[in-house]
């Protein structure tokens, strides 16, 4: 008789800046301050403008002006917490998630005996708490309570990639009408869009603007090489079953950035329903952020005035791309897609702990046929932000996480990278520069299917 000896594989331990030589330990000795002062300066500015930006009426404008002080005084606060590695306080307000996060602090402290420190608790918590912190400090507020630091950057974004929207939108209308290509590779482009799409997101340039495509096609297609996982194809003979069903996909798209991101998601969306893939029974469930979160991420109010703005004829874009938002909108108003928020999102937990933690948006999304996972955060809270050796499978990295079939759409921007299983290519990747794991210049898209 064979005896099977069972193998229990540990989970590896995650990315922290304990490790001077990891982008961990970058961002959090360097970025993170950066992006902390750019939401003070923000903030600064914005104080004597508060009444005329319709933040507050008149009569609160003192008062107002002094909470916008507070709130300086203690992103200052934190920033000086985060340089000096003071260990982590609770949170005060009386927001429905703040007892999750007071919760991950004691079992920190039960586990470690000692409080969660910047420097060597996980990235992942810290930077998480980093932008919680940033929330709170306006949340303590009564007039200035749903400031957003980061919206005047989220909007500069938007204006300033007008002109690649409206190069996208011809490539959609041309690709939509002269069918010159297979649906197959149609498919291909949009993903691709999509993913690309991810490598425009603000925290990763600290706030900067950054630059998107010139010709889709061909970049497009230089651009390939540096998906380092690729499984466009499986995801399409996924998808493609749905062509030829009356039900219809009905998908679920966890977005990451505002912008010129959440333009390439919503115009693969639009090939979907143009595809047939998507049909008259899909609903298209939008998740978002529910507070300001790592600089770019797309909050439902910020969804809603990416689609007024490119609506509005006061501004100078086509009529195509005006025309393009108004179907948008529609689709929003008869409820064909829906905009949900759910503070899980903005937890530090990874997604393995989203069944207890929040069953509720667990069952949500597994109601779904298929998950798309944008960006590089969603990725590092898939994968648990851990230090998987480059060749463990994608499915194994979920640790269980699988409410329905997902696919991650991530440009890489962290050090966190999983199912490289191809030989040659992890050859390849010995070759890359040192920072490979840092620009944003390579990519996976991944695939986990439920049987
Ligand atoms: O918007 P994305 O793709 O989630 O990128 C955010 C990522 O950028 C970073 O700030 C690094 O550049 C990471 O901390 C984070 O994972
Ligand atoms: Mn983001």
């Amino acid at each position: 008789m064979k005896t099977v000896m069972s193998v229990t594989t540990r989970a590896p331990e995650p990315h922290s800046a304990k490790d001077k030589d990891t982008f961990a330990y970058k961002t959090v000795a360097h970025r993170l301050p950066v992006i902390l002062t750019k939401a003070i300066d923000t903030t600064c500015r914005r104080l004597k403008s508060l009444v005329e930006s319709g933040v507050v009426s008149s009569d609160h404008r003192l008062d107002a002006e002094q909470e916008m002080k507070d709130s300086i005084g203690r992103m200052a606060k934190l920033r000086n917490e985060l340089q000096t590695d003071k260990p982590f306080v609770e949170l005060v307000s009386t927001a429905p998630d703040v007892h999750i996060w007071n919760r991950c602090l004691s079992d920190h402290m039960s586990e470690f005996r000692c409080e969660p420190k910047w420097f060597t608790t996980s990235w992942l918590y810290a930077e998480c708490y980093l932008y919680r912190r940033v929330r709170e400090a306006f949340q303590l507020t009564q007039y200035v309570n749903t400031f957003d630091p980061f919206s005047e950057s989220k909007e500069e974004a938007l204006k300033s990639s007008i002109h690649a929207i409206e190069v996208l939108t011809e490539f959609m209308r041309t690709s939509f009408a002269t069918k010159d290509t297979d649906i197959e590779t149609e498919f291909t482009r949009f993903i691709e869009l999509s993913l690309w799409g991810n490598k425009c997101d603000l925290s990763l340039s600290a706030g900067s603007q950054t630059n998107q495509f010139a010709n889709p096609t061909q970049d497009l297609i230089q651009m390939r090489d540096f998906i380092i996982d690729n499984h466009t194809k499986q995801l399409w003979h996924f998808v493609d079953t749905y062509r030829s069903s009356s039900d219809g996909l009905q998908l679920s798209l966890v977005l990451d950035n505002s912008g010129f991101e959440l333009f390439t998601d919503l115009c693969l969306i639009e090939f979907l329903e143009t595809s047939g893939i998507l049909n008259d029974k899909s609903v298209v469930k939008f998740y978002v952020k529910s507070m300001p979160w790592f600089v770019s991420d797309v909050m439902t109010k910020d969804f809603h005035w990416f689609l007024r703005y490119l609506c509005d004829d006061s501004n100078t874009h086509s009529s195509a791309v005006k025309e393009l938002a108004h179907k948008w909108t529609h689709n929003l108003k008869t409820g064909k897609w829906l905009i949900i928020d759910d503070h899980f999102w903005t937890l530090p937990h990874d997604f393995s702990q989203m069944k207890t933690i929040s069953p509720q948006l667990y069952h949500s999304l597994s109601e779904s046929n298929l998950i798309v996972f944008k960006g590089d955060l969603n990725y590092r809270k898939l994968t648990a932000d851990l230090k998987w050796d480059l060749s463990v499978p994608f499915d194994t990295s979920l640790r269980g996480f699988l409410p329905t079939t997902l696919c991650s759409l991530r440009t890489i921007k962290a050090d966190v990278v999983v199912g490289i299983q191809d030989k040659q290519m992890l050859q390849k990747i010995h070759t890359f520069a040192d920072n490979w794991r840092e620009t944003g210049d390579y990519a996976v898209i991944q695939l986990a299917i439920k049987q």
